[in-house]
């Protein structure tokens, strides 16, 4: 659906250099710190921005080869985006219903009610939950089949955040070669939605992996000084430093309770996770 090889783009001191691909029927998820190249990497495959090296594809074509149409099936989200916050919703749906060839009017007001946003206010005077909303739903109401949202739920409530969610899992069940890509700080509500996860650091895929090993195999060792330094090292991606010892993140977690029984290894949550492959040395 959705395939990066060998992205570069440099801003200064930064550069980015990535490769990622978004599978038919993968929710694929983007983490990483701020300004670690989440929005170039969205905007370049979107082509707003001119990348330095390296091919992406959709649907099959190189995106300097997409059309009108297969543009349209590409939903987006970006964060310094948005409509115009003089208009209404009423006001946009002319737009959109010109601007899209497949939008879909029924669907868009039906997210429209779902959602309690009001038709006739303007867009300025919406709360920040509300732009959000709006914005995931203008995306899904063309048919695309690809979405792209960076950031769709910054800001946003826990009430809020769910309910984005909920309308981004209807989508993904509608049909099964829809796909997304979506960035997000690290966050671990996005575990219950992400088939895989890639965290960028500094311009550089540094982790990719399905969220069922993430869940299964990955884990944090607690330990104290002296353990550290008795600890077989072979499995640990990284280590912190903490008040009570280290920190240290596995991805072989069986090896440590069967070799360890008497060291702490908790789960972790996604976010425990990233932290650690973040911070960590
Ligand atoms: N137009 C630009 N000109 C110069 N530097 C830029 C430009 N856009 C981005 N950068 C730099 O590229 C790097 C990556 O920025 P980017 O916006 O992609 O990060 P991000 O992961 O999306 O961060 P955030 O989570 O804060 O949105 C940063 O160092 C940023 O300063």
């Amino acid at each position: 659906m959705l395939k990066v090889n060998g992205l570069q783009k440099q801003y200064g001191t930064f550069l980015l250099d990535c490769s990622l691909e978004v599978k038919p029927g993968y929710v694929t998820g983007f983490i990483g710190q701020n300004g670690a190249g989440k929005s170039t990497t969205f905007k370049a495959i979107l082509g707003l921005i001119f990348k330095d090296g390296g091919d992406i594809e959709v649907f099959g074509k190189k995106i300097e080869d997409l059309n009108t149409l297969d543009k349209q099936k590409i939903g987006v989200v970006l964060s310094d985006s948005g409509f115009s916050e003089y208009l209404t919703i009423q006001s946009i749906i002319p737009i959109l219903d010109n601007l899209y060839e497949q939008f879909d009017k029924g669907l868009f007001l039906e997210y429209i009610e779902r959602f309690h946003l009001p038709k006739n206010k303007k867009i300025k005077e919406f709360s920040t939950g509300m732009k959000a909303k709006l914005k995931v739903i203008v995306a899904i109401s063309h048919h695309a089949k690809l979405l792209i949202l960076d950031e769709p739920t910054a800001g946003l409530d826990v009430i809020a955040r769910d309910e984005l969610l909920d309308m981004l899992r209807e989508f993904m069940e509608e049909d099964e070669e829809h796909a997304i890509l979506m960035s997000s700080h690290i966050s671990s509500d996005l575990e219950s939605l992400c088939d895989d996860f890639y965290m960028i650091d500094d311009g550089r895929i540094v982790l990719h992996e399905d969220t069922d090993v993430l869940l299964s195999d990955y884990a944090i060792l607690k330990v104290d000084e002296n353990s550290f330094s008795n600890l077989d090292q072979q499995y640990i991606l990284k280590y912190k430093k903490e008040s009570f010892g280290y920190s240290c993140l596995t991805h072989q977690k069986q090896y440590y309770i069967e070799n360890y029984p008497n060291i702490s290894i908790e789960n972790g949550r996604i976010d425990e996770l990233m932290m650690i492959m973040n911070g960590g040395k």
